[in-house]
């Protein structure tokens, strides 16, 4: 198939040896062309089924998955190998292949498949994915087994040296000797051409002759064809037919022709060489006998010949050469194309794998959801299993509800019955009661026409009051308007009094300010008497003794009242014993708090008139300062203008 493919390939000149980058419009060409040529090959063979099997009908363009479910189990294949190759699989077990698993089917249909030794496929490859190879062994088989005598020969002479001994135990001796026979009646090879598309190695062992008869057999040592051996090479034949000996007895003319004519070029090379080893060994078996000129001249010719035939020959493999480098290069290319064509595929397949993965999870879970629908359907089920007990229940409860009404409506009717006579009864007192009550409101007019009059008098009478009030009204609106003179008469006596008052306090005013400047005067000789006093004073204050205090042993003998004190001390004599201190004042134990206090009073008032003033005291501890310097009723006792 790719050699095919190859050739349109080649023919169509859609690579190029120098074609070294690939670019993509090339690869998208060689991929059309490619499936086109699949494309043929599978409706060949589906016509090729068709052909060979009726019965399977298939449809032209018949897509894989058409033709897999046909072979897949492998009854198909069996009979293609048996049709083609009697024998290759067992006849029995073929006839009985429906009762066979489809595995066994094929397995034997792939080791009759590597018996003869063609290409074969995996049972993945018949199961699912591409079916690229089982098509490709099919077109194989087809393509082999389908060539009969008249049929590509060489496929035939192939597949024999592929097939070795091995397959021919397989084989029916009948179609080997067949095939060996078509080989056989091929004759030279060489002389068709048609070797070149066996191996060497198959060549080989087709043809064991000597590697020198098999240069003479290539096509390539520009033999002359067969018409023109007929017509001009008999020469030689008459020359190879000569015993040994004969050459030096060669006519010179005979000899001369031969050299003049283009005999020489048109000689098959197997028939120059056996001259060469006839000229040669006569010549040894003559030995010491000069070679005959002639003979020498038909020799160096002949030698030439054989010379240019084998330079024409180096020259031919290497041209061979060159075409084989350029086509290996076209395979590296086109194998570039195919392993770029192979990552793309590998990434679609991961993509699709991904997509199978994920429909897979998909699957699990829809699996997942059936059975939670399941769950649901079960509980459902016990829900409504449960429903339908409550529903009877329900009706047995309805059942006795009715009865429960109808009892309770018999006792209602009961019920209303007796309520009917007792509202009959009622209805009865209720007349009574308004036949009563109709006299009732005669009664009633009767004491309301009684109370009319009455209340006709008292309107009288409150008419009569009102005009009374009336009267008294006006009257009193006479006095108002008197007496409204008389608050005029008043406001007019007392503005002349304000007027009075006023120029009499303007007068007061003037000597309460002229009283001020007094005050201030007054104020400042006081201050300056206090001044006069002395700026600093030193007063004394005596504390009597505490209670539980020893009376008689007081220090104190004298308290002046110009602020003289003597003092004894008793440790000392004489003069020193008695000293005298004087002061602004000595208060002595009987001294109260109002009177200390009287005599600093001239000085808070100072202080009031804005003088600084600093009073402290000092002695030592228990001497009565604290006491001497709190005097709570302190401003009760200061003059009321200052406060
Ligand atoms: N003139 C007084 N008449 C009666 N009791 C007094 C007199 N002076 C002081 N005392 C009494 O003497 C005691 C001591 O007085 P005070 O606490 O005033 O002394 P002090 O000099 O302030 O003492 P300290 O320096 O420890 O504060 C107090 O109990 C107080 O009542």
């Amino acid at each position: 198939m790719s050699s095919q493919s190859e050739d349109h390939t080649h023919e169509s000149g859609e690579f190029s040896s120098s074609n070294e980058t690939v670019n993509r419009d090339v690869v998208e060409q060689t991929v059309n062309t490619n499936v086109e040529a699949e494309a043929k090959q599978q409706d060949d063979l589906v016509e090729w089924l068709n052909s060979m099997f009726p019965s399977l009908s298939l449809p032209p363009g018949a897509s894989e998955e058409e033709l897999r479910a046909c072979l897949i189990d492998g009854t198909i294949l069996c009979s293609i190998l048996n049709r083609l190759s009697p024998g290759s699989v067992d006849e029995e077990v073929c006839s009985d292949l429906s009762l066979e698993p489809c595995s066994e089917n094929v397995n034997r249909f792939l080791a009759a498949m590597d018996e003869i030794g063609l290409p074969r496929f995996e049972h993945l490859d018949l199961e699912q994915g591409s079916m690229a190879k089982v098509l490709k062994c099919l077109w194989t088989l087809k393509a082999r087994f389908n060539s009969n005598v008249g049929g590509d020969d060489i496929q035939i002479t192939s597949l024999i040296a592929k097939s070795g001994n091995h397959s021919r135990k397989r084989w029916k001796i009948s179609e080997v000797e067949r095939i060996e026979g078509i080989v056989a009646s091929q004759g030279d090879l060489s002389s068709h051409g048609r070797l070149s598309t066996v191996s060497g190695e198959e060549r080989r062992k087709m043809l064991p002759e000597s590697k020198f008869q098999c240069v003479l057999r290539s096509n390539v040592m520009s033999e002359p064809s067969a018409a023109l051996m007929h017509h001009v090479g008999h020469k030689f034949h008459e020359v190879f037919q000569l015993k040994q000996g004969h050459y030096a007895d060669l006519p010179p003319a005979k000899i001369s022709e031969m050299m003049k004519s283009n005999s020489l070029d048109n000689a098959p090379t197997q028939s120059l060489l056996s001259v060469v080893n006839g000229i040669l060994e006569e010549s040894f078996e003559r030995k010491n006998v000069e070679m005959p000129h002639r003979v020498a001249s038909l020799l160096r010719k002949v030698m030439q010949e054989i010379e240019r035939r084998i330079s024409n020959q180096a020259e031919h493999l290497r041209t061979q050469n060159n075409l084989y480098k350029a086509r290996e290069e076209r395979y590296q290319s086109r194998l570039r194309v195919l392993e770029t064509l192979a990552t793309g595929t590998s990434e679609e397949t991961q993509i699709v794998m991904n997509q199978l993965q994920h429909i897979k999870t998909e699957k699990i879970k829809m699996e997942e959801k059936k059975k939670i629908e399941e769950q649901d359907v079960v509980r459902l089920m016990k829900e409504k299993d449960r429903g339908v007990f409550e529903i009877s229940a329900l009706k047995q409860e309805l059942e006795i509800a009715k009865k429960t009404y109808e009892q309770r409506c018999l006792q209602l009717e009961t019920h209303a019955k007796e309520s009917e006579v007792k509202l009959q009864e009622k209805l009865n007192e209720l007349e009574c009661l308004l036949t009563e009550s109709r006299k009732r409101v005669k009664e009633l007019e009767a004491f309301s026409e009684l109370k009319c009059e009455s209340w006709s008098k008292k309107e009288h009478s409150y008419q009569s009051f009102m005009d009374y009030q009336f009267r008294a009204l006006r009257e009193l609106k006479v006095y108002s308007e008197s007496f409204k003179l008389e608050i005029l008469e008043t406001q007019r006596g007392y503005s002349e009094e304000f007027s009075h008052l006023g120029s009499k306090l303007k007068g007061l005013a003037d000597a309460a300010e002229n009283y001020h400047m007094v005050l201030a005067e007054n104020r400042r000789l006081y201050n300056e008497v206090q001044d006069l006093k002395g700026n600093i004073r030193v007063y004394v204050r005596i504390r009597p003794f505490l209670p539980g205090q020893n009376k008689k042993q007081t220090t104190i003998e004298y308290i002046g009242e110009n602020g003289e004190l003597v003092v004894v001390n008793p440790s000392k004599q004489g003069k020193d014993s008695h000293r005298l201190f004087k002061f602004n004042k000595v208060f002595g134990p009987s001294a109260t708090q109002e009177e200390v206090f009287l005599d600093t009073q001239p000085l808070i008032r100072s202080v009031l008139d804005g003088f600084n003033v600093c009073i402290f005291a000092y002695g030592q501890t228990g001497s009565g300062k604290t006491y001497t310097m709190v005097y709570k009723p302190l401003f009760i006792l200061l003059p009321a203008r200052y406060l």
